[in-house]
């Protein structure tokens, strides 16, 4: 039975992927994996049981993810899975910003209207005042054109806006994905300068903290409107609030509360709500299942962000996995390990990424005691973090 702990509400649709018979949830505190959204890990210490985290989710930065990679822990995440949510929420706000639709309706709600009153004649009569703009010709700069940035930058050229991006490490599959018609920049200051938008979509990491701060704001136009949909630091709250107490910027619109930001009627604060659609809930908690189960299941890696991509197909009794430093030797001493052992390798394929390496390695063996045995013995070679075992879940035995 594999133990799997849950945090934050993980949309059914994806917990019932893990089978009653083979999967127990909540059940204990030493899990095999944990599946979660925003819930913060770092102050909490790992049980050595724990072989994966699943983040149902794009970004991973409540993780400690470099703990997790020392001590043998996969991290996942679902990439793309709620882009199409984040993308909407941002393209309302853009609409949101050209025209004073919440406003126009607090003011007909509000309105002391007295019995009797022709209330749309008085309504026609104030409305000048909740005249607007149009996108239509606006300039939107797009920082960071993952799957977030890059959904955002075609929707919004087809919408009619003039769409600069800026991304210095964009994948090739996403550059392929983006229209040729969105003006790609080479430096951020060329994109603040002349946009009427910006709106930043890059993970929080040490190299994107506080990326826009005052040097950035400076070089925006007083009127333009900053959109932050990615993560609270990534933008400097302090920078933001001066520039716009100065009328040196628009407007700020963020996704993340903070008590500095509230009331102000230049800035819009959301609670966190870009990935908070059931069809994104859904989408991430399906996929971050299916890479848990397929992991604990097989050893495959697909969407980690701490150990390379490997699959291999399971055909033999047993498989093992190892998560070891990658350094020069390791290979042979693993194949050695298993050859003293009398035990035949019948696949084996080897990835390394960074200081860490992962292996899977099938054998032709049916006999557990001596698996067990090659575990053990694993386990005390230096440098290999962690082995596990897992047993062909089909009929090896009869078959063979
Ligand atoms: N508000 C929400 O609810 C919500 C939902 C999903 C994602 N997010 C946040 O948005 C971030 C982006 O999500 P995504 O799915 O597009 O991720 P992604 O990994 O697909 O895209 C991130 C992009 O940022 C680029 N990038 C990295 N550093 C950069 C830099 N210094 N300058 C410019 N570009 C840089 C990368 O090359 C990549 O293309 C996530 O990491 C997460 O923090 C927030
Ligand atoms: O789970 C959520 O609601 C937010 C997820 C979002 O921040 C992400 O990084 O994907």
């Amino acid at each position: 039975m594999y133990q799997i702990n849950t945090f934050n509400a993980i949309a059914q649709e994806g917990m019932e992927r893990f089978e009653d018979d083979k999967y127990a949830i909540n059940d204990t505190d030493d899990p095999d994996a944990v599946i979660l959204r925003s819930k913060n890990l770092h102050e909490m210490p790992f049980p050595a049981s724990l072989k994966a985290i699943a983040r149902a989710g794009a970004g991973t930065n409540n993780i400690p993810v470099e703990r997790a990679t020392q001590e043998g822990v996969v991290v996942f995440n679902t990439p793309g899975a709620n882009a199409n949510a984040v993308k909407e929420l941002v393209l309302a706000n853009l609409f949101l910003s050209v025209r004073p639709i919440l406003e126009g309706n607090e003011w007909v709600q509000n309105f002391p209207f007295n019995p009797g009153d022709d209330v749309e004649a008085i309504a026609e009569d104030h409305k000048k005042q909740f005249a607007g703009n149009e996108l239509v010709g606006k300039k939107l700069g797009v920082v960071g054109l993952g799957a977030i940035g890059a959904l955002i930058a075609n929707d919004a050229e087809r919408l009619g806006i003039e769409v600069y991006g800026y991304d210095p490490y964009v994948s090739v599959d996403t550059a392929w994905s983006i229209s040729r018609r969105v003006h790609r920049v080479l430096e951020l200051d060329e994109l603040l300068k002349i946009c009427d938008f910006v709106t930043v979509h890059v993970p929080l990491m040490d190299s994107t903290r506080g990326m826009i701060g005052e040097h950035e704001i400076a070089q925006m136009k007083a009127t333009a409107h900053l959109y932050n949909f990615a993560r609270g630091p990534i933008v400097d709250k302090d920078a933001v609030l001066k520039a716009i107490n100065d009328n040196r910027l628009g407007g700020y619109i963020t996704d993340f509360a903070d008590a500095d930001l509230l009331h102000h009627p230049k800035i819009r604060v959301l609670p966190h709500l870009g990935a908070s659609t059931e069809e994104a809930e859904i989408n991430c908690a399906k996929m971050a299942a299916a890479n848990l189960k397929r992991f604990l299941e097989t050893g495959d890696i697909v969407n980690s962000v701490n150990f390379p991509s490997v699959q291999m197909s399971f055909n033999s009794p047993w498989r093992i996995t190892l998560i070891n430093k990658n350094i020069p030797n390791m290979i042979s001493t693993i194949s050695t390990f298993i050859a003293n052992l009398d035990i035949n390798i019948s696949n084996m394929v080897n990835r390394g990424r960074g200081d860490y390496a992962y292996t899977l390695v099938d054998l032709d063996e049916l006999d557990r005691s001596k698996v067990e045995n090659l575990i053990d013995e694993l386990n005390k070679v230096d440098n290999v973090i962690r082995v596990r075992a897992i047993e062909h879940p089909g009929a090896f035995y009869e078959e063979y």
